[in-house]
């Protein structure tokens, strides 16, 4: 699992660690791993560190005295290092003299050496940065970009938001963050996320100062090994459970055939279809159960997913009362969130422990459901997904390049997907998502698990379908296997 922490648990973790070293060991530590990763760079790309030409970016805190260390470091390997200080009255004392003392210089004109550098190191600040990029330090940052350089962060790319993950104003783009002690959530969260390139860790000797619950995690392969189900010699398609699917319409028949395909893979024993596109569905996939009344007419399941391609007609409406009237976990997503009846929602926990829910918007559903602006959810998808699990007192999945998903108590980290891609951006694709989600909610994962699960299989089955080129939502569905047993494996 990567875990990232908020800004105060870092600096709290900070303190308690320095009280027990000697003075500007941490900075050392950080420099040292920094210089390292730098050195690791310029060797893939010009065969030594030797006669690199390496600029640092250097702004008025402790992020340009990390910067300035490595420089030292990387100038004592032979590097040409050249100091570009931002705020030059400001500047962290120790480290431009270490630099001076292994041989590094003060730019004089910022433009000129950018302009042949072979890598920049990005220390304007670190995460004790407000605000986005100063108007100053613009067109250096700019000017790191267009040349040939590769651009290291060091900790966060400067002008990013370390816990939000929003970026206000102008902000470096990175090839790579060099981040210390543990993630930021804005290094896992678009649209900060986008700015950061390749991370690294740098372990400083924070973790046993670390609350042991972050602020965010991500999965990785063998976390979603452990929670995928697997049948065991006891079980029958009823015991892995049964998903029922509500979607679709004459309108959209494809919505309920993607959901269904989505559902197959997800290791529910049998999918039931309820709804107008039955023709569609078993032509598709003659194992659906189907149904065309009312989905609490339709046999038992263990979960439910409502809404895709639903539309908004009475069968539709009233369907979406009788799932969520149900005690199984129920699964909500496009149509399905403009027609859900909120105070039926929030009685659904109240009312039994196995009535969880999970809604999977989009920004622009999860705006008209926050009544906020699209713009305003995409620039702050961690303070949006946070407030409509609260609101509606249910799990939330808000999908997005970074999918995040997040539990209405607010003590328990949201996740954060790393497989996403931008194929994925691609119609009919959420439908696929709702069915696989539902499926594994069939299987007994709780909504927090069964939508980061999902998400994670969904991004990388797009991958691996994708390979550089477009993919349609049926590809994402046919190459879930494949991302099962790429995790399994
Ligand atoms: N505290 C520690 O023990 C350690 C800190 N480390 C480094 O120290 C950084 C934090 O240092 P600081 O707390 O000094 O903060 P930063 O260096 O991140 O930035 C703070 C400085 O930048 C200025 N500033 C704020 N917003 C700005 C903006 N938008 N544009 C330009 N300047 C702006 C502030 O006035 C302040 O002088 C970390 O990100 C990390 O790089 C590491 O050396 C590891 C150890
Ligand atoms: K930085």
């Amino acid at each position: 699992m990567r875990t990232a922490h908020s800004v105060a648990a870092v600096r709290n973790a900070e303190r308690e660690l320095m009280d027990r070293l000697p003075e500007g060991a941490l900075m050392q530590r950080a420099a040292a791993g920094l210089a390292a990763a730098c050195a690791g760079l310029l060797r893939e790309a010009r065969g030594r560190v030797y006669g690199a030409r390496v600029v640092l970016l250097v702004g008025s805190g402790d992020n340009g005295g990390d910067a300035l260390y490595a420089g030292a470091r990387l100038a004592r390997r032979g590097a040409g290092v050249c100091a570009v200080l931002l705020v030059p009255g400001r500047t962290h004392q120790g480290g431009l003299g270490a630099l001076l003392g292994a041989g590094g210089r003060v730019a004089d004109d910022p433009f000129d050496v950018l302009a042949a550098a072979d890598l920049v190191l990005d220390g304007i600040t670190g995460i004790g940065g407000r605000g986005g990029l100063r108007p100053d330090a613009v067109p250096v940052a700019r000017a790191a970009r267009s040349g040939s350089a590769m651009v290291v962060a060091v900790d966060l790319p400067s002008g990013v938001e370390a816990d939000s993950g929003e970026v206000a104003g102008e902000a470096v783009r990175a090839d790579a963050t060099v981040t210390f002690g543990t993630y930021k959530p804005g290094l896992l969260v678009d649209p900060a996320r986008e700015r950061a390139g390749a991370l690294r860790l740098v372990d400083i000797g924070l973790g046993p100062y670390l609350p042991s619950v972050p602020a965010l995690e991500a999965l990785q392969h063998a976390d979603v090994a452990r929670l995928l189900p697997v049948p065991t010699g006891e079980s029958d398609k009823y015991r892995r459970g049964v998903v029922g699917v509500v979607a679709g319409s004459a309108r959209y028949p494809g919505a309920a055939v993607l959901a269904v395909a989505g559902a197959l893979r997800g290791g529910a024993g049998a999918v039931r279809y309820v709804g107008p596109g039955v023709e569609a569905v078993l032509a598709r996939f003659p194992e659906t159960l189907v149904h065309e009344g009312s989905p609490s007419a339709a046999g038992r399941v263990q979960s439910w997913v409502v809404g895709p391609g639903l539309g908004d007609g009475s069968w539709a409406t009233a369907a979406v009362a009788d799932v969520l009237a149900s005690d199984v976990p129920v699964l909500v997503d496009a149509d399905g969130l403009r027609l859900l009846d909120v105070e039926t929602l929030r009685g659904r926990s109240a009312r039994a422990a196995t009535a969880t829910t999970l809604l999977t918007p989009h920004a622009g559903e999860a705006a008209a459901l926050l009544g906020i602006p699209r713009e305003d959810v995409e620039a702050g998808r961690l303070d949006a997904v946070r407030e409509l699990a609260a609101r509606y007192g249910a799990t939330v999945l808000l999908k997005g390049s970074t999918t995040l998903v997040a539990d209405p108590d607010a003590g328990v980290p949201v996740r954060v997907n790393p497989t996403g891609t931008p194929w994925l951006a691609t119609a009919g694709s959420g439908d696929v998502l709702s069915g696989l989600a539902g499926s594994l909610l069939a299987t007994g994962l709780p909504p927090r698990d069964a939508g980061s699960v999902a998400a994670y299989l969904h991004g990388l089955a797009a991958r691996l379908a994708a390979r550089g080129a477009p993919v349609a939502a049926d590809d994402v569905a046919a190459w879930l296997p494949e991302a099962w047993r790429n995790v399994v494996g």
